[in-house]
């Protein structure tokens, strides 16, 4: 990447991982930003300075983000690529085959990132250790710089580990200040996993929250400049979605103002377990197609 080193463009820091490899801290997300939309919105996203996106094959706009990326006049070594293993595709063939479809759509020969989506313990006999094997495999045949999880919970973490795995870099979880995930995140803590939090804003459902505007107003900037002040300040790497030109450079305007300890510990008690939690809870997630 050309940068600054432990920067991108727009100051957004590098987080290292255990691999040694930095991910740029903000990115944008593409889930739900429809087909037709996204190459543009790509686009648009790195000429503001982003230089990281978080898709997936469950998302079905990959050709797209290649598009958006072909179409900014970056090169592909500037932007981090992140991917995710569709439900459908955990059995070590499909897995591969899924995998080079996504390269194909995305016009790229590696991933910077390849994440299990979901842990599907209720699929496939909860043989997801099986399907880490084949990202370990991808990675060293250099289909995916860096390997991770998605939704993970402590007990799936732990059957890795327990199988002698090479530790996922990232477990990408919702994480909010409506919920905390507390179990998920110090056990990433303790053992070098960064979080990504997913849905960093709830999709909206906290920003208006009195104490958020409270501390926005004080700073003279948005509620969501805040809730992602917050995420950074945690030391979570976040890739907040929008369609609009004004929030995506809102979004990644986080590096000029700092909270203090206890606006943050307002923020972090806003937890509301898992009554704060949007999406699905991945013990329970099964969803294929
Ligand atoms: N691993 C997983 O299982 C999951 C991963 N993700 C990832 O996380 C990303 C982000 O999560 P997502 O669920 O999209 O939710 P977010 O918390 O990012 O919220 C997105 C919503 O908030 C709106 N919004 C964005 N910025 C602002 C702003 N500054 N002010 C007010 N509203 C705003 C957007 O509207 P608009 O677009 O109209 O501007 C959109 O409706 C996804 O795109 C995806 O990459 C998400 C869910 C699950
Ligand atoms: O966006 C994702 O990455 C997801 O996995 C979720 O959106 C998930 O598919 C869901 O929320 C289903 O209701």
């Amino acid at each position: 990447m050309t940068h600054t080193p432990g920067t991108t463009s727009q100051s957004v820091p590098l987080v290292r991982l255990l691999d040694g490899r930095e991910i740029p801290q903000v990115g944008v997300g593409v889930f739900q930003v429809p087909p037709e939309e996204t190459a543009d919105n790509v686009a648009t996203a790195l000429g503001i300075g982003y230089r990281h996106v978080d898709g997936a094959q469950m998302y079905r706009n990959e050709a797209e983000v290649g598009e958006g990326l072909r179409r900014s006049g970056l090169s592909r070594d500037e932007v981090w690529l992140t991917s995710k293993l569709g439900n459908g595709a955990h059995r070590p063939d499909d897995a591969r085959a899924a995998v080079d479809r996504s390269l194909e759509q995305l016009g790229t020969d590696h991933l910077d990132l390849l994440l299990i989506h979901w842990p599907l313990p209720t699929r496939y006999d909860g043989d997801f250790v099986t399907t880490w094997r084949v990202l370990e495999e991808l990675k060293e045949a250099g289909k995916a710089r860096s390997i991770g999880v998605s939704n993970f919970e402590v007990a799936h973490l732990e059957a890795l580990a327990d199988a002698g795995t090479e530790a996922p870099v990232v477990n990408q979880v919702e994480c909010h200040p409506y919920l905390a995930n507390d179990e998920v995140r110090r056990y990433c803590r303790e053992h070098g996993i960064v979080v990504e939090a997913w849905s960093p804003i709830a999709q909206g459902g906290v920003l208006d929250d009195p104490v958020v505007t409270d501390i926005a107003e004080a700073h003279g900037r948005s509620a969501a400049q805040v809730v992602l002040r917050w995420h950074v300040q945690e030391g979570h790497v976040v890739f907040p979605k929008s369609v609009t030109t004004s929030r995506l450079e809102e979004n990644i305007a986080l590096f000029d103002f700092s909270l203090d300890d206890d606006q943050m510990a307002r923020i972090s008690a806003l937890d509301k377990g898992e009554d704060g939690r949007t999406g699905p809870h991945p013990e329970e997630f099964d969803h294929v197609g």
